[in-house]
């Protein structure tokens, strides 16, 4: 019925006699009034003004984390009362048992025993009945709080620009999404529960506990602070620990899905050897990690169990002093005794909840870090013109990879015009900068200098939308998704007809092949189309850019996997209803028939014109 889910490795205290506070991070402090760290940098002898940025950092990530769970108010309002409801029973518990031991001298009237007996189960009844709504409602609240920023973070991952993901890999942005969000809420969730239910039972127990004795609640008190000292040594230690952790997770989750997901390269160059040689690098490093932080915390626990057993001997030593001198009945012991495990459980709940706490702050801030990055592209305008010629018009771009190192651009003044109605091609050696031009027109990246205009407009005024669906890209490797044809072909459409995906299918001739499958458009291609042939990807790439019916199309060698003959009857239907159409090659050969050639080296426009004028000004370069 314990709410408090962490598991039982992270929740020391869970574990029995031995259980101590493993990863508890600091100070004896009941309840932290300033957080260590926020960065993951900071400790405890930090200077002054670090230390208050840091706090007020911390509060406000904390604030802003309690804020999503708004939406749960009301249950979270019930969970509490049946926080406070079962933890006054539980405290209870240990006071009528102490009663009913004292009882068991024989003098104490039958009825009288029996109502005690009674008091006892109703209590127990109440406590178990508590804990379990509380539990049950808490794990609700904490599974929709958890979902809500899931898909908060993966909207806003979406959101941004396609630089973002050249610099964060996608090993540690699923990372992020999916274990960091997860332990952000157990977090708030975990300290809202612990600081209730704990605050409202140590005192509770503390008054009663005074009322027994009080040198031995003194000598239970001292051990806390103790305690506390070699927490905080143990608690800088472990916070670096964990973020290496995190880090080496993140590092291995990206190897072993790039293996994984490109098995086949892997396999055709017999290098599963090498990858589980990386693999095992990997495993060694995070093996050594964690083989470090385990010894810190079993020094860690050997000195606490020091203390603890210490203060035990005293309070045994005190106790027969007490009884001796009639002070202290033996039932009122056993009841101080029973009082005292449940009491440094809380406090030392208490304490693991502030580390663990803290040494989740870095996790938060890094978390609410994305969610609050803003895109860096222009925002997108509302242009979205009913007739659209199709004119793209390059002005002086130049342009660098944000992520690139610095050096020359990989675009420098580029000028150039595509026409309606027109076949263009882009020509030119590997790395000369085709690919970037079509990257810039699709407003994957922004141009540092210079602009693109369609129709006379530049790119970022049209509406997002409208403008990925008049520019059209098909690549050489379409990028395809699990899933059905139909889903794929449609792929961010809301009003696609099948009627509509037939039609154009039958017009590049591949509906009769799909008609053929067993479930037709509807048939599972497998991850990423890998039941697919290369060439019918590219087929369902052509539909997929046609049923959008766009003005621009740009293929990126997008034919180069059909056969002749579909290469014959699928280019009259890209190049009909007067688009224009840009087309990105290596060699002059093989774009003969194109209205309009540039010819790029170096990130520059070399030369342009028609097939025969290049072939005159010397031909290929490329061969
Ligand atoms: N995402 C990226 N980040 C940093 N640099 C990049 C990125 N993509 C391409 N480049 C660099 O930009 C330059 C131009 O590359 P681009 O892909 O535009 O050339 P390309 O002419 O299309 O080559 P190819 O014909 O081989 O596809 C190259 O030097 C390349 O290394």
């Amino acid at each position: 019925g314990r709410f408090l889910t962490v598991d039982s490795s992270e929740a020391p205290w869970a574990g029995g006699a031995g259980g101590a506070p493993t990863s508890a991070r600091c100070s004896w402090a009941p309840w932290p009034r300033h957080w260590p760290v926020s960065s993951g940098k900071t400790s405890f002898c930090g200077d002054g003004k670090k230390r208050d940025a840091d706090t007020v950092n911390s509060k406000q990530l904390l604030t802003r984390l309690l804020k999503y769970c708004r939406p749960d108010t009301i249950h979270l309002i019930a969970a509490f009362s049946f926080l406070i409801f079962g933890v006054i029973c539980d405290s209870l518990i240990p006071l009528y048992q102490g009663k009913v031991i004292d009882m068991l001298g024989g003098q104490t009237p039958q009825s009288s025993f029996c109502y005690s007996i009674g008091q006892l189960a109703l209590l127990s009844l109440g406590s178990a009945l508590f804990s379990g709504l509380r539990g049950g409602i808490f794990m609700c609240s904490l599974a929709r709080l958890n979902k809500r920023l899931k898909h908060l973070l993966f909207h806003t991952l979406l959101q941004q620009d396609v630089n973002f993901f050249d610099e964060n890999k996608p090993g540690t942005l699923s990372s992020r999404l999916h274990s960091d969000v997860d332990r952000m809420g157990r977090t708030v969730a975990m300290n809202a529960n612990v600081l209730v239910r704990s605050t409202v039972r140590t005192g509770l127990m503390l008054k009663v506990m005074l009322g027994l004795s009080w040198e031995l609640t003194l000598l239970t008190c001292i051990e806390m602070p103790l305690v506390g000292l070699v927490q905080n040594k143990y608690s800088t230690l472990s916070k670096a620990m964990k973020d290496q952790i995190q880090d080496c997770q993140a590092q291995n989750t990206d190897l072993a899905s790039q293996t994984i997901g490109g098995i086949r390269t892997v396999r055709s160059f017999r290098a599963e050897r090498d990858e589980v040689r990386r693999y095992n690098a990997a495993l060694d490093q995070m093996s050594r990690i964690r083989r470090r932080s385990r010894v810190y915390r079993a020094v860690f626990l050997l000195l606490r169990r020091v203390v603890t057993l210490t203060i035990k001997i005293l309070m045994l030593l005190q106790a027969r002093s007490l009884i001796s001198s009639d002070r202290l009945s033996l039932g009122n012991l056993v009841t101080f005794l029973l009082y005292q495990k449940p009491m440094s459980q809380s406090l030392q709940e208490l304490l693991y909840c502030y580390g663990e706490t803290v040494s989740t702050m870095g996790v938060i801030s890094k978390v609410f870090s994305y969610i609050d990055r803003t895109p860096k592209s222009q925002k997108a305008g509302d242009l979205a013109p009913e007739r659209l010629r199709g004119r793209v018009t390059f002005q002086d771009v130049t342009f660098s990879y944000p992520s690139a190192a610095p050096g020359p651009s990989v675009l420098k003044s580029v000028s150039m015009e595509l026409q309606p109605g027109k076949v263009t091609a882009l020509v030119g050696p590997s790395g000369s900068g085709k690919t970037s031009c079509v990257s810039l027109l699709k407003r994957l990246y922004e141009p540092q200098e210079g602009q693109i205009l369609l129709d006379g407009e530049p790119l970022h005024r049209y509406d997002h939308k409208f403008l990925h669906q008049q520019v059209a890209l098909v690549s050489q490797n379409p990028v395809l998704f699990s899933g059905s044809l139909r889903y794929n072909i449609e792929y961010g459409l809301k009003d696609c007809s099948l009627e509509k995906i037939r039609e154009v299918a039958k017009k590049i001739n591949v509906d009769e092949f799909i008609s053929e499958l067993k479930d037709e458009y509807d048939t599972d291609i497998g991850e990423c189309g890998s039941k697919l042939s290369d060439g019918l990807k590219q087929c369902i790439a052509i539909i997929r850019a046609l049923v959008r019916d766009p003005r621009v199309i740009v293929l990126d060698e997008a034919t180069s996997k059909l056969d002749v003959k579909a290469q014959h009857t699928v280019l009259p239907e890209i190049l009909s209803r007067g688009r224009t159409v840009l087309v990105v090659a290596h060699q002059l050969k093989t774009v003969e028939e194109a209205d309009h050639i540039i010819f790029m080296e170096n990130g520059g426009v070399m030369e342009q014109g028609t097939h025969r004028e290049l072939m005159a000004q010397g031909g290929d370069t490329t061969g």
